[in-house]
Parts: structure tokens; C-alpha cells; sequence
């Protein structure tokens, strides 16, 4: 058996607060606070003994009232209570405080003491902290980087590359959801009659302006826009539940490209810049193949350029229920 004064003059060395309270129905009552919980909280031992009422120095630092009621409920389940919090030190400032609270019974299992532990985390949860905003920053500039990845550099629209990767994504959404896929392809007008013409550095400008239109008018959360190169452009959409809804929004698209009025001299279709699209619309045309939705669009480009330009056609393989009205073009 090792003698009580011994174990008081442990717990007095110990650099760990310590702290015990006798735990009755009439309420907590300060009992033991060695040197080390002292100089943690800033008290004067002296002055920390007895009730712990609203008088008591400690009922300031020691937590607000929600937060003693848990404590209390967990520790008549006989359970140890473990909390960080930021404290106020009585003689100035505040740190960051790990506390455990353990509760004792006696023989017949009535709970008589609590023994408080509690030691200064101050430097873990600064450095925790530090690492933390570290972390933040870098996740943020990952996703500026994985930003500057996916657009391409000319128009700001997303590039080949993210288009590709959006196209996986939107095959999968479409065969777990059925929404019919909508793909338009565009290739401008005449543009290497435009480039002769006006300068490479023209054409940069109009296949920028170009881009604002297409951004502009497919501007939903399940569409994308990409360029897809040099001169062509592609949207992709699962937003659309009838072909000829879409057409029509392809044919305002192509119809505000003639609208921004950029007088092109030298093509054999309009005195201004356009701009054709092919169009196709429904389930993969190979299964397993998103690529096969592309070249169904890209043929009905094709056809949209052969039937003289500044026009838009539906893909031959699309069956269109609905009445075919004029402006309506089916490829085939
Ligand atoms: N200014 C500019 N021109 C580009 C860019 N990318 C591709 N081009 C040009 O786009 C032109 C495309 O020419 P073609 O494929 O012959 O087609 P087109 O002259 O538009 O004729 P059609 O498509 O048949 O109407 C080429 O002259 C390319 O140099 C670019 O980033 N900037």
C-alpha cells in the first residue's frame, strides 16, 4: 500500500493539471488542485478550494452551461468525458485545453468524485491548424490548375480533352437515367477564305465571338460547350427530351452567329461570318462507343455543308416524330 502523502506529492509534481471534486446532489465542491492545473488556468490554489457555485473562480473558465449539463450526464453513466476547448487563463489570454474527466464511486456505486485532468494543446492545434489552411490552399489551387487544364486557350470554352472526359460522364448518365443524348457540331463558314482575307489574328477574334454565342446559348448546368478544334465546336447536352427542341436551339445559336454581322468577303454563302452544324440526337449508334454519337454529327455536319452552308441538319440515323415544318433541314 503506498502511503496518501506519498501519492499527494506525485500528483503535486505531476506536470499534468490535476483536479478533483467531490460529485454530490448538492453540487460540485473543489477538493484537490495540484501546482500544474494552477499555472494552467491561472488560479491561486487557495482560492479554488471549496464550492464550485456561481462565486467560484472556476465557474467562469470552466465552461458554459449546455456543455456541464453533458458532462454531468455522462459521467453519471460512468463513462470518462474527454474535451479540447478554447479557455480563458484567469491572469490573461486564453489557450487551448485538452480536459479528461473521469468520475469515481465508491463501494456501493455511488458516484462521489470527479478527477480532472487537463494539459495546454496550444502548439498541436495551431500546427493542426497551420497544416489544415496548407491543405486548403493547395486544394484550391489544384482546382485553379485542373481549371486551367480543361479550357482551351483561345475562347475559354473546355478543350478536346475535358470534352472527352465530359462525354464518358454524360454516356453514363444517360444509360443509368435513359435522357436522350444531344450532340451538335458546328465548323465555321468558309474560314480559311477568312484568315486569307482578314489575317490569322481576325479569324482569333471570330472564333472568340463565336464561342461567347455558343456559351450563351447553351448555357444550362447539362450542357457543354467545348471547342473541339481549330474551327469546330461541339455541345454536348442531355438537358433536351425532343430532337427538334434542340434543333431549334442550334438554329437560334447559328442564327446569332450571322447576327454578329462580321462581314466575310470571300465566302460563297453570305456576305457575313456563319457557321453550320450537324446534328444527332438519342442512344449511343454503337453500343459502348460514345465516339459513334460524334461521327453521326459530324456526317450530318458534313451534309449541312455540302447543302450549301449557314445551315443546320439533323442526322439521317434520328427518327424526327414530329411534323417537319419549314427551317426544319433532315439530313439524309
Ligand atoms: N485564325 C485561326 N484560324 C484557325 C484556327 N484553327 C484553325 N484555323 C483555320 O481554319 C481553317 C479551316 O479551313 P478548312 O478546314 O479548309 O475549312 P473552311 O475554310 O472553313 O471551309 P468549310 O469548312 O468547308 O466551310 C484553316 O485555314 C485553319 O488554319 C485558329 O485557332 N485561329
Amino acid at each position: 500500500m503506498i502511503d496518501e502523502k506519498v501519492l499527494r506529492s506525485a500528483l503535486d509534481a505531476s506536470s499534468e493539471g490535476v483536479m478533483i471534486f467531490a460529485t454530490g446532489s448538492h453540487g460540485w465542491e473543489c477538493v484537490y488542485a495540484n501546482p500544474s492545473s494552477a499555472m494552467l488556468f491561472g488560479f491561486d490554489r487557495a482560492d479554488i478550494l471549496g464550492p464550485v457555485d456561481g462565486a467560484s473562480k472556476l465557474h467562469g473558465i470552466l465552461l458554459d452551461k449546455s456543455l456541464r449539463s453533458t458532462i454531468r450526464q455522462t459521467l453519471s453513466t460512468g463513462e470518462s468525458f474527454r474535451y479540447t476547448f478554447e479557455v480563458g487563463r484567469l491572469t490573461g489570454g486564453t489557450f487551448w485545453c485538452e480536459m479528461n474527466m473521469s468520475p469515481l464511486n465508491d463501494d456501493g456505486g455511488n458516484w462521489t468524485h470527479t478527477i480532472m485532468m487537463a494539459h495546454d494543446v496550444s502548439d498541436t492545434v495551431r500546427y493542426a491548424r497551420k497544416i489544415e489552411s496548407k491543405n486548403r490552399l493547395l486544394r484550391e489551387q489544384n482546382s485553379a490548375l485542373e481549371n486551367i487544364a480543361s479550357r482551351d486557350d483561345l475562347t475559354g470554352l473546355y478543350n478536346r480533352r475535358h470534352f472527352d472526359a465530359e462525354l464518358a460522364r454524360m454516356v453514363g448518365l444517360h444509360e443509368r437515367l435513359g435522357f436522350p443524348l444531344s450532340i451538335a457540331f458546328f465548323d465555321v463558314d468558309f474560314f480559311k477564305k477568312f484568315n486569307d482575307s482578314y489575317g490569322h489574328q481576325a479569324g482569333d477574334d471570330v472564333l472568340r465571338e463565336i464561342a461567347m454565342v455558343l456559351q450563351d446559348g447553351f448555357s444550362r448546368e447539362t450542357d457543354v460547350v467545348a471547342r473541339y478544334g481549330g474551327e469546330e465546336f461541339v455541345v454536348l447536352s442531355i438537358g433536351e427530351s425532343l430532337v427538334t427542341t434542340f434543333y431549334q436551339h442550334v438554329d437560334t445559336v447559328r442564327d446569332g452567329i450571322a447576327a454578329l454581322a462580321i462581314p466575310h468577303k470571300s465566302s460563297s454563302c453570305a456576305s457575313v461570318v456563319t457557321i453550320s452544324a450537324g446534328i444527332y440526337f438519342g442512344d449511343l449508334v454503337t453500343p459502348g462507343q460514345p465516339q459513334s454519337v460524334i461521327e453521326a454529327a459530324d456526317r450530318a455536319l458534313y451534309q449541312a455543308k455540302h447543302a450549301g452552308r449557314n445551315r443546320v441538319e439533323i442526322s439521317e440515323l434520328v427518327e424526327v416524330h414530329l411534323p417537319v415544318g419549314p427551317g426544319y433541314a433532315i439530313g439524309g
